[in-house]
This record gives structure tokens, C-alpha cells and sequence, in this order.
């Protein structure tokens, strides 16, 4: 029987949002918190320094991507891991890999065993059981591991998300089994659909197992966002009080904050991470694109209330320029600021969770950000 570990502690709520803090043998994660998308070892444009001085608590890495590019044999060699490859001794979590074979692999089978696939760079054959997915994220010594699932396709039966949900719950206990590092915890993760019913029964079952915490998953995989918005608004404040709760994969703004509503702890996305390297600025009065002729001689900071290095110094005329003629230092600025964005909304919401305003915090965020002020 595993020991349960308590990694997180709640501190404030307010309805159902809530403010807590998880331990982790790499630092406190204040919650609710954003995870940057460090997909192959990098937050794309970013040093790892620049995260640390924008305070990002932890970052997100791809199992499948390190497994296939360097190996995960080779980052447990030379850097004992990631932490040490990297060089960031904050807190990591890792995927565990099965979603981005469906996202990127060409060819890919499941069976009860795992996920066969053909990789996306020389289309050699691999499989990844719950197992495999597990020894990778080991070797890698992530903080947090999360258990390798099945993300249904959409449109699904309920028959069909069923299967899925026994398959994900059976590959579950297979994970748990698993001996991990002292100091990594498990996450669980949720499948069900849209289905009420699906998603307790999933959640009930992953009960027994004693994860760390819970994820979860098949959302923001292409349902109508109200879907996913009132789904959240029924279905997170019974899952359980005492761990972390991490949405996957969500999201734009609105949605995290639609999530951190609804009892979220934990977020991760690429949107301000990939939509700065197509010129896009998040801010307070809604989404900006420095590409706009209009900006060409605009000397006002990309968001004139935010108070990141970026928007303290530079024009939106000047990085309007570097956009505009491909200088690499364009997608840093934009990538700095939008992660800044993200990370400082985060802890906005959390200031006004503990000071039982968050409703107030959210109108007042929702009327700004949909004003499309630029
Ligand atoms: C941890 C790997 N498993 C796993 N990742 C996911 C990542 C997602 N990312 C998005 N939207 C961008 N939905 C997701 C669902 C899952 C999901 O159901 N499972
Ligand atoms: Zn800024």
C-alpha cells in the first residue's frame, strides 16, 4: 500500500476558488500558479534566469519530446537528471507522454499494453506503456509525474469514453505500481468527457490509488468552451479538498480564471509561450498584435499597466520593428512579457482569493480584458 503523501495545504477561500501552497523537494509552489511550457528543456526564448526573476515557481516538460530528443537515458547521465541538465533547481512537472503522440506522432496504436507510434522526426517505431512512460519520468526526476492516460477523440460515444476512462483507470494502477524517486509525486488524472457521472465513477477509482494530486484531462481538446466552462462550475469543488487540482492544457486567460473560479490550483498552456512568436502581446485590455501598421510610431509600452522589463523600457514602436524585420530578440521580449502576464494574473487572483474578493477581482479582469482596448 503506498503511503500517502501531503504535499498541499490550503490557505484562503473564497466561494470556490481557493489560495493554497504545495511542498515540493524543489520549493513552495503558490497556488493557483501557471506552469510555463518548457517543452525540450526550454521555455522557448527564455533563459532560465529570466524565469527565476519573474518568479515562475515551476515549469512543464514533455516526456515524449525528451525521451526521443536527447534521451531520457542521457539527461539522467549527465545531469542526474533534469533539474541538473537544466540547471533549473526550481520545480518541474512532466507529461507523461500519451497526448503528444496523438498530437504529433503519424502513425499511432493503442492496445491494452500501451501506445505504439512512429516518431515525428525519422519515423522510427517506439511504444510507450504506462511503464515506459514512468521510467522516463524518473530518469528525468520530475517533482511532479503525471500518470500516463488515454485522451479520448472528440466527437466520442459515451460507450467509446467509457472504454477509454477503464483503459486510463487500469493503465492508472499500472503507474501507481510503478517505483518512482523519494521525491516525486503522482497525479492521477481524470478522464470521463463531459459526463458527470463518468468523470465521479473515474474519480472515485483513482481514490483507492492514493495519488498526490489529480489532473484533469480530455478538456480543451476541441469542446465548445462553455462546455468545458460549466462543466468546471459543476464537477472541480467534489474533487478532493486536500490535493492539488491542475486543469490540463487550459488556457487563454478568461478560461484560467474561469478555472481558478471553479476550485482550480494548477495551469498550464502554450498560448503565451507560441502566440508571442507570431507577434501577439496578452494585457489587461485584451490581446494586442505588434504587427498592426497602427503601432509603427506608438512610443506607449506594450501594456502600459503592466510592470514587467519589458513594458518598463521599451515602445511598442521599437518592438513593432524587430517583429517587423525578424530580429530573434522580438519573440523574447513578447514571450518575457506574455509569461510575466500570465504568472502576475495568477497572483493577482491569489491576493484577492485570500482577501475573499475574487469575485470582484474577476469582473473587474473579464471587463478590462474584453474591452479590446488595442
Ligand atoms: C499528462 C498527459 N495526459 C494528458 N495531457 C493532456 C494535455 C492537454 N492539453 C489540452 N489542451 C491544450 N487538453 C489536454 C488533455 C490532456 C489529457 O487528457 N491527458
Ligand atoms: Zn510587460
Amino acid at each position: 500500500m503506498t503511503t500517502e503523501k501531503k504535499i498541499f495545504k490550503k490557505i484562503a477561500q473564497s466561494k470556490k476558488a481557493r489560495a493554497g501552497v504545495i511542498t515540493t523537494a524543489h520549493g513552495e509552489i503558490e497556488t493557483p500558479i501557471f506552469m510555463p511550457v518548457g517543452t525540450r528543456a526550454s521555455v522557448k526564448t527564455m533563459w532560465q534566469e529570466e524565469l527565476e526573476e519573474m518568479n515562475a515557481q515551476i515549469i512543464l516538460g514533455n516526456t515524449y519530446h525528451l525521451y526521443l530528443r536527447p534521451g531520457h537515458e542521457l539527461i539522467e547521465k549527465v545531469g542526474a537528471g533534469l533539474h541538473g541538465f537544466m540547471k533549473w533547481d526550481r520545480a518541474i512537472l512532466t507529461d507523461s507522454g500519451g497526448y503528444q503522440v496523438f498530437s504529433l506522432s503519424s502513425m499511432n496504436k493503442v492496445t491494452e499494453e500501451g501506445v505504439t507510434f512512429q516518431s515525428h522526426l525519422d519515423g522510427s517505431r517506439h511504444l510507450i506503456s504506462p511503464e515506459k512512460s514512468m521510467e522516463i519520468q524518473r530518469a528525468l526526476g520530475s517533482d511532479i509525474v503525471m500518470n500516463f492516460d488515454e485522451c479520448p477523440a472528440l466527437p466520442a460515444t459515451k460507450d467509446r469514453l467509457r472504454e477509454s476512462m477503464e483503459l486510463t483507470l487500469r493503465w492508472a494502477k499500472r503507474c501507481r505500481d510503478y517505483q518512482l524517486k523519494d521525491h516525486q509525486n503522482l497525479f492521477g488524472i481524470i478522464q470521463g468527457g463531459l459526463h458527470h457521472d463518468l468523470r465521479t465513477e473515474c474519480m472515485e477509482r483513482l481514490k483507492e490509488m492514493n495519488f498526490e494530486g489529480f489532473a484533469l484531462g480530455g478538456l480543451s481538446v476541441g469542446e465548445k468552451n462553455e462546455e468545458m466552462v460549466s462543466f468546471l462550475d459543476n464537477f472541480v469543488h467534489t474533487m478532493p479538498e486536500d490535493k492539488p487540482r491542475y486543469l490540463m492544457g487550459v488556457g487563454k486567460p478568461l478560461d484560467i480564471l474561469n478555472g481558478i473560479r471553479a476550485g482550480i490550483d494548477m495551469f498550464d498552456c502554450v498560448l503565451p509561450t507560441r502566440n508571442a512568436r507570431n507577434g501577439q502581446f496578452l494585457t489587461k485590455g485584451g490581446p494586442l498584435n505588434i504587427k498592426k501598421e497602427r503601432f509603427k510610431e506608438d512610443l506607449l509600452p506594450p501594456d502600459p499597466e503592466c510592470n514587467c522589463k519589458v513594458c518598463r523600457k521599451y515602445s511598442r514602436a521599437y518592438i513593432r520593428h524587430l517583429f517587423t524585420v525578424g530580429e530573434y530578440l522580438a519573440g523574447n521580449m513578447i514571450t518575457y512579457h506574455n509569461l510575466y502576464f500570465y504568472l502576475q494574473m495568477t497572483r493577482d487572483a491569489r491576493e484577492a482569493i485570500k482577501a475573499d474578493k475574487f469575485d470582484e477581482f474577476y469582473s473587474s479582469f473579464y471587463n478590462s480584458y474584453t474591452s479590446n482596448m488595442w
